[in-house]
């Protein structure tokens, strides 16, 4: 019998929340409808809704504050839609998917028990702008939709791969292995789409493909694959390090925190019961990137101020550059020049066309040299090419999908996660 998958992708900026009919054994789900409530770090958060012809642009909204409220939003408007009959009540509902973003040392998705939630939990202060808000939102489903399975899928699984060498920092091992100090890596989840997506493409079997993929969106990161696995990302312990983002510095010299506050090590202003950050952790992920250069965490608003003259915004744009070009030269190393592509994804990788002109300007001496016109008119597939004609390697945009990653892990282990089994029965979950 099918039943509805709600795919939830709680971002730093945004709630993505995608629904989906499946059967047992089905190829692939079907979208249903898609909801995305946006700008939740440059208020007031919009809603942007879809549902066949039925679209929603830019609704601004008001008392949306957190991820939780984004959440509860999109789920009444769903139900309350009567065009989605499909999804009339709240019990229609047999799965629901949860992007976490660090699932510490678990290798693949997880059932979420008590055990698993409370797990999670503990890795909360790993990753401040995430978990703590995707666990609001598993509360939230468990509470309202008591019958569905809740199911987590973690951005740190696609980087269980990376080799010692790479996830081990030059640390004291014994300090290291107790408080489980290495690089984890995260936005896996996209990245895994965005493999699965240009395999195909390429016409590669997914164990040939080498890729250097860039996930450009509030957060950004990127990511070596070889042989369709990561070896190197840009992320590490935490989101904060490698590139800057809407709000985070990305990697600075550690010490640069000593200099920047006196307080450095005391809990933030803003730590909470749930939530232990020290006001470095909130300085460095909260108040910095774009948000502290120009004033805004949009970056498509920055690319607009920079083309009217806006010089701070001209320098948060040349300081991403920098930083992404300076990961794309130590890539092609680590995958000793044997790059199928350089993929471009997430909210900046596929809408900045000045973005990707700028960065492929510099690689360019690496052979990936970009067709201008097809970079600023990029066709509407999942995949598109919008490199030159005969340069020696491939640039791609892929419409990186989160949501439906995560439902298709879902229908490919329906039998392990379907609700009333067994396994699922959840009776004291998430006790406080
Ligand atoms: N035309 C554009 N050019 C460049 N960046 C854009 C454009 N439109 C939106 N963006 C950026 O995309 C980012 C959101 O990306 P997304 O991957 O959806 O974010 P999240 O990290 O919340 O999942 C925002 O910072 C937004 O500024
Ligand atoms: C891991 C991370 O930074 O995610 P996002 O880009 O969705 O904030
Ligand atoms: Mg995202």
């Amino acid at each position: 019998m099918a039943k509805i998958i709600l795919s939830i992708n709680a971002g730093s900026s945004s709630v993505k929340v995608s629904v989906y009919a499946a059967t047992e054994g089905a190829q692939d789900p079907t979208q249903l409808a898609e909801a995305q409530v946006d700008g939740l770090t440059a208020p007031p958060p919009t809603l942007k809704y879809s549902r066949g012809d039925e679209k929603i642009k830019g609704k601004k909204l008001e008392g949306i504050n957190s991820q939780e409220d984004a959440f509860k939003y999109i789920l009444d408007h769903l139900t309350n839609d009567k065009g989605l009959p499909e999804l009339s009540h709240r019990d229609d509902i047999g799965f629901s998917c949860h992007r976490v973003v660090h699932g510490g040392d678990y290798p693949k998705a997880q059932l979420i028990d008590d055990d698993t939630y409370h797990h999670i939990e503990k890795l909360s202060d790993l990753a401040p702008l995430h978990n703590a808000g995707a666990l609001t939102i598993v509360r939230a489903v468990h509470h309202e939709l008591p019958h569905a399975s809740n199911i987590a899928y973690f951005d740190s699984s696609f980087h269980s791969t990376l080799p010692l060498h790479v996830r081990t920092y030059p640390i004291d091992p014994t300090i290291a292995s107790r408080n489980k100090l290495r690089k984890y890596g995260f936005h896996g989840i996209s990245y895994s789409f965005i493999t699965r997506a240009v395999a195909p493409h390429l016409q590669k079997p997914l164990d040939e493909l080498n890729i250097i993929a860039l996930h450009l969106g509030s957060g950004a990161s990127a990511c070596a694959i070889k042989g369709g696995k990561s070896v190197d990302t840009s992320m590490g312990l935490t989101p904060l390090a490698g590139l800057p983002g809407a709000t985070r510095s990305g990697s600075i010299d550690p010490s640069l925190i000593f200099h920047f506050t006196h307080d450095a090590g005391r809990p933030s202003r803003q730590s909470s019961k749930e939530l232990h950050i020290t006001e470095a952790e909130q300085i460095l992920n909260k108040e910095s990137g774009w948000a502290a250069l120009t004033g805004t965490t949009d970056f498509g608003e920055v690319i607009g101020r920079m083309e009217r003259g806006d010089e701070m915004s001209k320098l948060a744009f040349d300081i991403f550059v920098d930083r992404i070009v300076g990961f794309v030269g130590s890539y092609y190393l680590t995958l000793e020049g044997q790059v199928d592509a350089l993929v471009f994804a997430g909210g900046i990788g596929e809408k900045g066309s000045q973005l990707r002109e700028a960065v492929a300007g510099k690689a360019a001496c690496l052979g990936f040299e970009l067709d201008p016109r097809k970079n600023r008119n990029v066709g509407d597939g999942v995949v598109e090419d919008i490199g030159k004609e005969g340069a020696k390697h491939r640039i791609l945009v892929c419409r990186t999908d989160e949501q439906l990653e995560m439902a298709r892990g879902c229908v490919a282990e329906w039998a392990k996660y379907k609700p009333g089994t067994e396994e699922v029965d959840m009776p004291g979950a998430f006790a406080e």
